[in-house]
């Protein structure tokens, strides 16, 4: 157990995803790992496919039982479980946010400037290894506490590497491309099997088609290396079906669609940013009244 024990703050489908790729890697085993979340709905079912994962009462008590804790909640929730953490947050605990939009920055503002911080975007295909995504160093994150972060997310890749680590500036654009490109590329998936339904195809063999090109022209990039445009061209025969069907996407602005959704995704990263901040002053405003609440009730008394 090189990596210590493992907290989740927050169970959720994200936190979930990269547990079960743990699991099956062999990365991480169940008993090092601890998981809290207000209510039992996603503790509950991982418990049950987990059994030897701790489920712990509270955020603080997560805390405690772990060296390296993951964020694994909503940005706008970061401050509220910042604020219950921050006291018991020692040098000896890495921090790992993987929440879209928030920086490093802020979350050691949320828990204190000399927290050690790395912030991660994964994505869901993490459950079954295939993960795509990038990570980032706080200022107080040393080389090791980013390699140590990188030796847990590298076997949950499909071939083994490390995600890159890259400038804080440049996550809304990870998030946009591989945070949420699952989303994208499955409504394409979607959409390709409806084309096969309306050309006759049963569903079943549409959908099933439809996921293997993806998978299939995915692996093409990936194992040439070549340009995603020189690949298309070795499908398109002149004044074949492909290049016809390449005219309709072009007609139909399948491009301008796609960097659309990916600009817009990277940047809705920077209004969930402004909404923890805005939070956040919340959460030191409500935590200075009740400081000046108990100074007067104890001048008082
Ligand atoms: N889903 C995705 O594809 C990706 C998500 N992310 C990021 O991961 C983070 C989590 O997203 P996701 O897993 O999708 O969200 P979910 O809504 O599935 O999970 C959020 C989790 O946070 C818990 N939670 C809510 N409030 C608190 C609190 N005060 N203290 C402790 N836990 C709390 C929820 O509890 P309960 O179980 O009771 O509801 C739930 O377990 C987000 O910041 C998101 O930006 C990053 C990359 C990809
Ligand atoms: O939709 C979201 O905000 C999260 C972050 C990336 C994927 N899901």
């Amino acid at each position: 157990m090189a990596h210590g024990r493992i907290g989740f703050i927050g169970a959720g489908k994200m936190a979930t995803a990269i547990i079960r790729g743990w699991i099956s890697a062999g990365t991480v085993v169940a008993s090092d790992l601890c998981i809290t979340a207000p209510s039992d709905r996603n503790t509950r079912p991982l418990k049950e496919e987990f059994p030897d994962i701790t489920v712990a009462k509270t955020n603080v008590d997560v805390v405690q039982r772990s060296t390296i804790v993951f964020l694994a909640v909503k940005p706008h929730i970061l401050p509220i479980v910042a604020a219950q953490i921050k006291s018991r947050v020692t040098p000896a605990h890495l921090l790992v946010t993987i929440a879209a939009g928030a920086t490093t920055a802020q979350v050691e503002a949320m828990l204190g400037p000399a927290t050690r911080v790395v912030r991660v975007m994964p994505n869901t295909p993490c459950a079954i290894r295939c993960n795509a995504g990038a990570v980032s160093g706080g200022s107080n994150a040393s080389p090791a506490d980013i390699e140590t972060v990188c030796n847990l997310f590298a076997p949950l890749s499909a071939d083994g590497t490390a995600p890159d680590s890259v400038p804080d500036s440049l996550m809304d654009a990870v998030t946009g491309v591989a945070g949420s490109g699952p989303a994208f590329v499955l409504t394409f998936i979607e959409a390709m099997a409806d084309g096969g339904v309306y050309a006759g195809l049963p569903r079943h063999i549409a959908a099933k088609l439809a996921a293997q090109t993806v998978m299939g022209a995915a692996k093409l990039v990936l194992e040439t290396g070549e340009h995603p445009a020189a690949l298309r061209d070795a499908v398109c025969s002149p004044g074949g079906t492909t290049i016809t069907g390449v005219r309709a996407l072009e007609t139909h602005g399948l491009r301008n669609a796609v960097i659309s959704a990916v600009a817009a995704a990277a940047e809705k990263g920077g209004h969930l940013r402004a909404q923890a901040d805005e939070q956040l002053k919340r959460t030191l405003a409500a935590e200075e009244a009740a400081a000046a609440a108990s100074a007067a009730a104890s001048a008082d008394a």
